[in-house]
């Protein structure tokens, strides 16, 4: 590997030679190295803040024009790149190549709408209550933001946390995880290639206990958006607020698909499979626990038996296949644990389970649909993060919503019925961010807010319009 060179750290607008790199390895095939990535450390964190906290002047008061222009040149360049972008996400992450090329078309899309967003930036002027005195209502960015992105969307989430801290006239400090540095070094070159003034956006790149911490931790810092796991989601959280910052994090779900008896069975297949398998089950959103009212229980449980047991797993980059492998040995050996404490507690494993065998090294593994499973089992209290579902039978509607709420998460539920009162009440009355009916719970629009209820989130919701809830805090100006 001598020869290759390492994809490095971008501090102040310049590439940090690095010696070593840590190697970028293919779930599906690893024996695939896809390159070397810089591997930086608190003290590059230190040099990275002072850089956006210089550059932070200059960005906070550019013109709406410049930001948009700077931010649509990278989409462009993005949408355009679409195929050779996607073929790497899939490559480090192991979604299939449709699902890695659709990854990097929604960051191309999220990057041109948040694009627009620096031109409708709006603010308020109001008659004061006292005579002769104007009052105005502005928004002004938070100031230096820090980034810290999962593994499993390697370059939408990149996207949809740093295109808003941009558009809004923040500057950056971004760490993406160790397993995809590739898709955010892409990311990042893009949009430095694009004209970022030098110092707006930083790349630190590293373990998640080095300079994911010492973002956490760092004064210099206003605010953090986090995605990722419930632990270390509620340090991020802890440790910001109490030096005083603002943030936000997306963790968890234990995401309910509530199949009442009235659903249209097709429909109601396609929604489970797909939000539970789709993306190897590795999407907060997933839906892991499909709970199905007693009269359709059987015939769904025997029509989800026979597509998931034809459900091909293998190599992400491969043509016919549908489901890719898990995204690391780690990974694999906990959902693999889960499985056997499904059956432990007492769950049927209809179909799948085991390790899948490959001519590749990869971490494959054939999904696992379980049934006579309960609520209080731990495979439907704990999220699991693999593909693996399962199946509990309740009675009614009344008894489908108690249940689907039964959780301290609150991501987001679906439900499959063709009765508009159960839709409408099931909207109203579902714990979670957000609701799908007749959908499947994964997969959400890059323009309408995206977060959760209780335990899956914190702090202001990401995307959409309403992303500058959390990228931008108001000023009440009076003028006499
Ligand atoms: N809600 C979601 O979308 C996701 C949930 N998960 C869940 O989390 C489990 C573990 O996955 P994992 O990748 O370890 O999740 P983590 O929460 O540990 O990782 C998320 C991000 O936080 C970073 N990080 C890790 N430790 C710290 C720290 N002390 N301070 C600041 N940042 C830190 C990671 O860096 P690095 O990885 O580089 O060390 C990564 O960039 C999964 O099995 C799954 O259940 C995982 C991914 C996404
Ligand atoms: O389902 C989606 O489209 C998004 C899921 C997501 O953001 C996540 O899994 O972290």
């Amino acid at each position: 590997m001598a020869s290759v060179s390492v994809k490095s750290n971008l501090i102040g607008g310049e590439w940090r030679d690095s010696a070593d790199g840590r190697e970028n390895r293919n779930p599906s095939n690893v024996a695939d190295v896809i390159g070397l990535y810089a591997s930086g450390n608190a003290g590059m964190v230190d040099e990275a803040v002072a850089a956006a906290q210089a550059a932070l002047p200059a960005w906070s008061t550019s013109t709406p024009q410049q930001r948009f222009d700077i931010l649509d040149r990278a989409g462009t360049e993005v949408l355009a790149r679409r195929d050779e972008l996607g073929r790497l996400l899939s490559r480090e992450e192991g979604k299939i190549l449709a699902e890695g090329c659709g990854e990097v078309a929604r960051a191309g899309q999220i990057l041109k709408f948040m694009a627009g967003e620096a031109l409708r930036n709006p603010g308020d002027v109001l008659p004061s209550v006292r005579p002769g005195v104007k009052v105005e209502v502005t928004r002004e960015p938070v100031g230096v933001v820090g980034i810290i992105t999962p593994w499993n969307f390697p370059i939408a989430i990149p996207a949809w946390k740093i295109a808003p801290a941009l558009a809004y006239g923040n500057t950056v400090v971004f760490k993406p995880a160790e397993l995809v540095p590739g898709s955010a070094w892409e990311l990042v070159d893009i949009l430095h290639r694009a004209g970022l003034p030098h110092g707006v956006l930083n790349l630190v790149m590293g373990k998640g206990r080095d300079v994911g911490q010492a973002i956490l931790d760092h004064r210099g810092i206003d605010a953090v958006s986090f995605t990722g796991s419930v632990a270390t989601g509620r340090t991020a959280v802890a440790t910001v607020a109490a030096r005083g910052g603002k943030v936000q994090a997306e963790m968890g779900g234990k995401n309910p698909l509530v199949v009442m008896d009235d659903a249209n069975l097709d429909i109601a297949v396609e929604a489970a499979v797909n939000g539970a398998f789709y993306s190897t089950g590795q999407r907060c959103t997933a839906s892991s626990r499909l709970i199905v009212t007693k009269g359709i229980h059987d015939r769904f449980l025997a029509a989800m038996r026979e597509r998931v047991s034809a459900l091909r797993v293998g190599d992400a980059l491969a043509k016919d296949t549908q489901i890719g492998p898990v995204v690391d040995e780690r990974q694999l050996a906990q959902d693999l644990r889960y499985v056997e404490i499904g059956k432990e507690d007492g769950g049927k494993a209809e179909t799948g389970g085991e390790p899948v065998k490959h001519d590749n090294e990869g971490y494959f593994m054939q999904p696992v649909l379980f049934s006579g499973t309960t609520n209080d089992m731990r495979i439907n209290r704990e999220e699991v993060f693999g593909p693996v579902a399962s199946i509990i039978r309740v009675g009614d509607y009344e008894e489908a919503l108690a249940t689907a709420n039964d959780t301290e998460f609150g991501l987001c539920a679906g439900i499959a019925t063709t009765s508009l009162k159960h839709a409408e009440h099931f909207k109203r009355h579902s714990r979670a961010g957000m609701v799908m009916v007749n959908l499947p719970t994964a997969g959400v629009d890059y323009h309408v807010p995206f977060g959760g209820a209780k335990g899956s989130s914190y702090g202001q919701r990401e995307q959409g319009t309403y992303a500058k809830e959390f990228y931008t805090t108001v000023k009440t100006a009076y003028t006499a």
